[in-house]
This record gives C-alpha cells, structure tokens and sequence, in this order.
C-alpha cells in the first residue's frame, strides 16, 4: 500500500539515479492517441520533468519508495533496484506499471541488462538467427541454448532470467521437457522457461509448475512455427482466431504459466487477453501497448541488426553505424599508421638502457649480413629465441 511521506528533492534525485521504473497507464490503450512507428527517432532515457508525488514507507518487497507522476499525467511506481522475483513483476502488473524485458544473448550484453532497469531478461531462440547465422530458431540446440544462457546467467543477476526451450525439447513427454527444463535451470542458471504453444502443450507447463519450474507461454506469431504458418505471419487477426487466443491464454494460466507472451497480434486482441487474465502478466511484441509489459530482440531495439526487420521493431539506438564508423576508422587509422601512435605510453619499452645500446650496436655489427658472428658480450647463455628456450634447439644463422 502507498503510504505518501515527504517528496524531497532529494528523493527525487535518487529516484532517478537508482531506481526502477515504469509508466502506469491511466487511460485504456484504445483511447491513447500517438502511434509508433518503426522509423520514429531514437529515444531519449532521460525523463527530466517526472514530479514525484509522494514516497511511501516500504512495506514488505518489493520496497516501492515513491510514486510518480509525468509530464502527461501518467503515473508509475519506483522502487529500489534489487533483485527482480515474480513477486515485484506481479506488483507492477498491479499497479499498471508496465514491464521492460529484454533479450540478451552473451556475457556482455547479460551485464548491461543487468546495469540497467530493465526486469526480465530473455535468452531468446532468436539467438540463433541473430547471433549463430541459423536461418531459424528451429536450428538451435538444448545444449547450445544452455551454453548462452550460462553466459547470460553470469553478467546478468538483477533482472528476471528466462530462457526459451528450444524447438523439440518440450514435445515428448511432460517428464522429457522437466528433464530438458531443470537443464536450462541448473546448467544454464534461468529463473523461467518459455514455451511456444497453447493447449496442446498444457501439460508440459503444469508439469514444469507443479515441478516447481516457472513458465512463461508464448502465444500468436509462434517463430518455431513458422514454416507451418506460411512465414512470420501476424495472428489472431479474425475473429475465430482472435477468440481462439484469447481462449489459449486463459488455459495457459489455469495450466500455471506465469506470464503470456503475445507476439504480432492485433492490440485490441492483445489488450483483451490481459484483461482476462488474473495472475499470469502479458508480455508483448507487435502487440500495441495493451500488455503489462514489452519484450524486443537487443540487436532490433539497438540498431544493430542488418536487413529487414519486423515492423514492430523501434531502434532506440543505431549500434550499426557506430560499429561500422568504427571499423572504418581503425582501418585507416591503420593504413595511415596513425594507429599505433608514437606515444611511449602505449608502448612497450626495453628493460634498460644497456639493453638498447647493446641491440642497437649488434644490429649495427649485422648490419651487412654478417649475422653469423655469434660472439655477444652479455646474455650468451640465454636463449636466443622462444622456439630455442622451449625446445633447447639451437637457432641456425
Ligand atoms: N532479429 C529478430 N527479431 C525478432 O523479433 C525475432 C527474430 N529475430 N527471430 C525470431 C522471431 C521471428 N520474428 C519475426 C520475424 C519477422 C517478422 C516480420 O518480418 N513480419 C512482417 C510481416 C510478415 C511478412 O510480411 O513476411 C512485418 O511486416 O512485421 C516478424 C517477427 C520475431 N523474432
Ligand atoms: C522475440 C522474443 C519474444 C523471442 O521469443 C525470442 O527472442 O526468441
């Protein structure tokens, strides 16, 4: 419960420096005017003008410690980056503060997500299109799945983890998908798995839950499918379809799943589906903004993915270009030799200056192609090349 305490300027500047959060939606998503589109410009994360309406004493977890209100008239909660449990995602869903996931697929991006406010991060299958050059998420194997995961797992210990089960591993017997699942969690260090499906993998998740494995479900564009539904194809778009979703969410949740993820369905169909469920979030992409929360793939949403993408996909940062800038620049910097600079800062010095002096006089003495003379004044014992210290050989010349 918000119990309102002094909003200090001090509070404020914390808020914003170390704290979660989120937009609380105050009118229904229909009624929201502005659209995105894939081409809009890159996003600032800095939300200046956000006015903190009153802080609360936290109360159990997670510890809410202001609730604030934006330029608009929107309103979110904030609360102390700790570590994100299902129970702080439950609470966000309940306050209408939506959920940021993303997906991340090494040790690197693992860190950022953690740095940042993000709350769930997904080792997405679409690693393997994004990162392994497979030409589907179908490619992708349990083992290799467990391998990003892992390193996901290590740089990444604040937000929520999930991870995908890859295409085939949940498709025997519900005690084969638990085997594969505690894998991914064992191994791989996930908090959750997600599953592509709707009924007919109802059992899969209530043995995975009642195991004690959370599930997130994974409803409308089903990219495992995607060959049986003709391409990466929207869903749920007539009205059969559009109940049929709606139906398969409520039976994900009664099966146990803890979170529904929509994926290219038409917002109204999406908003509805969060509507009716009662414990399990909703998460989308290509779902409009009706969801308790938004997922998209780290390369789409960084500007770091080459041809075309899903028209959904917003790039709040261009890391392509700064990438490609970059190697270009090297290069030349390389032809020109200004890389490396004549700086003895970035270089390696002699260990003395006899050492120099010495090298320089025998390279004076060879000069001539002599190199046969082997008399050296100093080091005559020392080997005189890696190959001979390691093998004893003797260099010839
Ligand atoms: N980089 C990336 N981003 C994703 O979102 C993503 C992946 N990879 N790989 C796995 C799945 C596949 N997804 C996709 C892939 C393509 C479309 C797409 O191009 N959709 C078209 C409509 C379909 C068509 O015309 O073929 C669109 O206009 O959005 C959508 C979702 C989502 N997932
Ligand atoms: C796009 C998200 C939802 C996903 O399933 C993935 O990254 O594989």
């Amino acid at each position: 419960m918000f119990r309102p305490v002094l909003a200090s300027r001090v509070l404020r500047r914390n808020a914003a420096r170390h704290l979660v959060a989120g937009t609380r939606r105050v009118s229904s998503v229909s009624e929201q005017a502005t659209e995105d589109t894939a081409e809009a410009p890159v996003t600032s994360a800095a939300e200046t003008e956000d006015k903190v309406l009153d802080a609360t004493v936290p109360e159990g977890k997670p510890k809410i410690v202001a609730e604030v209100e934006r330029a608009g008239g929107d309103k979110y909660i904030e609360w102390e980056r700790t570590k994100i449990t299902l129970a702080h995602l439950r609470t966000m869903k309940r306050y209408r503060t939506p959920i940021s996931m993303l997906t991340a697929y090494d040790y690197p991006t693992g860190l950022a997500c953690d740095a940042s406010r993000v709350e769930i991060v997904l080792v997405g299958d679409s690693l393997a299109q994004v990162c392994l050059g497979y030409d589907s998420t179908t490619r992708i194997t349990l083992d290799e799945m467990i391998h990003h995961c892992k390193a996901v797992a290590r740089g990444c210990k604040t937000p929520f983890l999930v991870v995908d089960m890859p295409f085939g591993t949940y498709h025997g017997t519900p005690e084969e998908t638990f085997h594969n699942a505690v894998r991914l969690v064992r191994e791989g260090g996930a908090e959750a798995v997600k599953l592509e499906g709707g009924p007919e993998i109802a059992h899969h998740v209530e043995h995975l839950t009642l195991a004690g494995i959370p599930v997130f479900a994974h409803l409308g564009l089903m990219p495992q499918r995607a060959v049986q539904l003709g391409g990466y194809l929207p869903q749920a778009r007539r009205f059969h379809s559009a109940k049929r979703l709606v139906e398969h969410a409520l039976v994900m949740e009664q099966a146990g799943a803890v979170a529904v993820v929509l994926e290219a369905v038409p917002p109204e169909v999406a908003e509805a589906a969060t509507s009716r469920l009662k414990h399990a979030f909703t998460i989308g992409i290509g779902a409009g903004r009706g969801t308790d929360g938004q997922v998209l793939v780290w390369d789409d949403m960084l500007g770091n993915s080459r041809g075309r993408k899903p028209r959904f996909v917003r790039q709040f940062a261009h890391l392509r270009k700064h990438v490609d800038d970059g190697i270009a620049a090297y290069v030349n910097a390389v032809r020109r030799r200004t890389y490396p600079a004549y700086q003895t800062s970035n270089m390696y010095s002699m260990d003395s200056d006899q050492s120099r002096q010495l090298f320089a006089e025998w390279m004076e003495r060879t000069r001539r192609g002599l190199a046969t003379e082997n008399a050296t004044t100093e080091g005559e014992n020392e080997p005189s090349s890696d190959l001979e210290s390691q093998t004893g050989m003797k260099a010839r010349g």
